[in-house]
């Protein structure tokens, strides 16, 4: 379980200020939800996260390393699924599979393979290229080579938009599994919230700002109703309630 610190964080693009001061606290094991419009700095995040990109200011430590000078210890602990994955396209997906099992040595991966696609409903696609998957199987897929490895930290960046409501309500459930069964820490940014989803924690970030950071079930007290019928009422209502507000860090 690797517990995460992100310590003041801001990134510029040019003279653009993509995030603004964010610092989180999030314990190994858990399942949070960065929920935020287009451009609030989700992606952002993830990929500093990820070791992809350096903030301009700040540090990220994950279970005591600074994701800048230990990467290298860092990099195999990590996994980050961007919302447009790439494949090889002279490889099937089952390929795809063989090649991540021989790069990272992992032993007896065949059959733990072979339930990771029944779980994504890939089963019977798994010897066709990925070129001729829909986008929601291209993202379950990468998810699944992601899996594999079995991380301590999963980052998957906007994983719902391209799956149907019953994918993203089972994908959302699996997540929460992974964190309890597997004890790896999962963070997913979202602009949605599917009906079943039950995470740890929520993180809602605007423009590049924490507007919110609070443990699911007191967003669910504070926002009845919030994410069942009406998945975007909750965006909205955050979205009312910091126009004047302080934000809340619980
Ligand atoms: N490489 C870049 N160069 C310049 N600006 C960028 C770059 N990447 C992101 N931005 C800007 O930073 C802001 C945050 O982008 P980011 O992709 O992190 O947001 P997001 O919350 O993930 O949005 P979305 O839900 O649309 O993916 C946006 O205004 C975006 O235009």
């Amino acid at each position: 379980m690797v517990h995460v610190e992100v310590n003041d964080l801001s990134v510029k693009y040019g003279s653009y200020q993509a995030l603004q001061h964010v610092s989180l606290n999030i314990p190994g094991g858990e399942y949070w939800i960065l929920l935020g419009e287009n451009g609030a700095g989700k992606s952002t995040l993830l990929r500093c996260l990820a070791i992809w990109m350096r903030p301009t200011e700040g540090s990220i430590a994950i279970d005591g390393y600074n994701t800048e000078h230990d990467e290298r210890i860092l990099r195999s602990r990590i996994k980050f699924v961007p919302d447009t994955p790439a494949f090889y396209a002279e490889l099937t997906a089952w390929e795809h599979a063989e090649l991540v099992a021989t790069l990272h040595h992992l032993e007896d991966w065949n059959i733990h393979a072979q339930k990771l696609f029944q779980l994504f409903s890939l089963d019977q696609h798994k010897n066709a290229y990925p070129a001729s998957y829909s986008r929601g199987m291209q993202y379950k897929l990468a998810l699944l080579l992601s899996l594999l490895v079995k991380p301590d930290l999963l980052l998957l960046d906007e994983p719902f938009g391209p799956l149907d409501p019953a994918s993203q309500s089972q994908l959302a459930t699996v997540l929460g599994r992974l964190c309890r069964d597997e004890h790896m820490t999962v963070i997913v940014s979202t602009h949605l919230l599917p009906e079943s989803i039950q995470p740890d924690h929520l993180v809602f970030l605007n423009q590049g700002r924490i507007l919110l950071d609070q443990s699911w079930d007191m967003v669910i007290e504070k926002y009845p109703g919030a994410v069942s019928s009406l998945p975007y009422r909750l965006t909205y209502s955050l979205l009312e309630d910091s126009a004047g507000a302080e934000f809340s860090h619980e």
